[in-house]
């Protein structure tokens, strides 16, 4: 089987892309081996690309524990960039068919050289049970929650997957291996969550290291720097526009007035292109 590597900001992608619908359960299966990092290619999840009836192409991100998950961004543009040099003759606006619906991308381009993609990751869900989140309410903004001894103050928001945004002192220097797990599995959250430990530095400017559901930390998380936004906003700790450093890089995240959508602009890379054999 054709794969072709792509990361990120380090977020990193075993692309698979097929001629016909995948079958899932298959892909499911297959994403613990193909993304072990000791006996796999190593990735954090599977892209997987098929046609689409209603978009330019269609994706699935599957995390590398073999669960499905609902959005990706940094797969997104990832995909984006492959279809822009690989499939679509160089066309800069077109559609994605993730399973929140259908996502407009644009790829920022010299002479067929990318430099970022930009993506329309929709708009958020802040109701506790679209999340899902089991509290009542229309929302879910600085609510303290213990675990193990020590309490959090976060704010939950759906990227079309589950976010927990926590603001703490130093992002860098959080344990994130250590409260991340713990989180992520929270009864509260019945879908599990991801979890964005995150310093607001200014209006425009925040840190974020996560802790993704179903595949442990990653270096960059695409829909929870949007959720990172959308959270800060609604307490007060950030503006609309906001530049998000991750470990590897920046994302910069527009929350939208006008249309309450958000919109990611970041880079994304070519690894290699390989056939698994396994
Ligand atoms: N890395 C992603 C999100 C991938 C899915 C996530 N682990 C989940 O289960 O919701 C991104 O860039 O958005």
């Amino acid at each position: 089987m054709k794969f072709t590597k792509m990361h990120g900001l380090g977020n990193d992608f075993v692309v698979i892309h097929t001629p016909f619908t995948p079958d899932f359960t298959e892909l499911a299966a297959l994403a613990p081996r193909i993304c072990d990092r000791h006996t796999g290619v190593g990735a954090d999840g599977i892209a997987v690309l098929y046609p689409s009836s209603v978009a330019d192409i269609a994706m699935r991100i599957i995390n590398s524990d073999g669960s499905i998950a609902e959005q990706c961004g940094n797969a997104m543009r990832c995909v984006a960039r492959y279809v822009y040099e690989r499939m679509n003759g160089l066309r800069k606006q077109f559609t994605i068919e993730s399973k929140i619906g259908v996502q407009p991308v644009w790829i920022e381009a010299e002479a067929g050289v990318v430099s970022r993609v930009r993506i329309d990751m929709g708009q958020p869900v802040l109701t506790p049970r679209e999340i899902p989140l089991q509290l009542p309410g229309e929302s879910a903004v600085e609510q303290t929650l213990s675990v193990e001894g020590r309490s959090f103050v976060y704010t939950a928001v759906s990227m079309g997957n589950p976010h927990m945004v926590i603001a703490v002192e130093d992002a860098t220097a959080f344990p994130v291996a250590k409260w991340g797990p713990l989180l992520e599995k929270h009864p509260l959250f019945p879908n599990k969550t991801n979890v964005e430990f995150v310093t607001y530095h200014s209006s425009d400017e925040a840190t974020m290291r996560v802790w993704e559901r179903g595949v442990g930390i990653t270096l960059a998380c695409g829909s929870g720097a949007c959720a990172t936004v959308v959270a800060g906003a609604l307490a007060g700790k950030c503006g609309r526009k906001v530049l998000v450093h991750l470990p590897a890089g920046d994302l910069f995240i527009e929350w939208c007035e006008e249309d309450d959508r958000v919109y990611m602009t970041g880079p994304a890379s070519f690894v290699y292109d390989g056939v698994w054999l396994g």
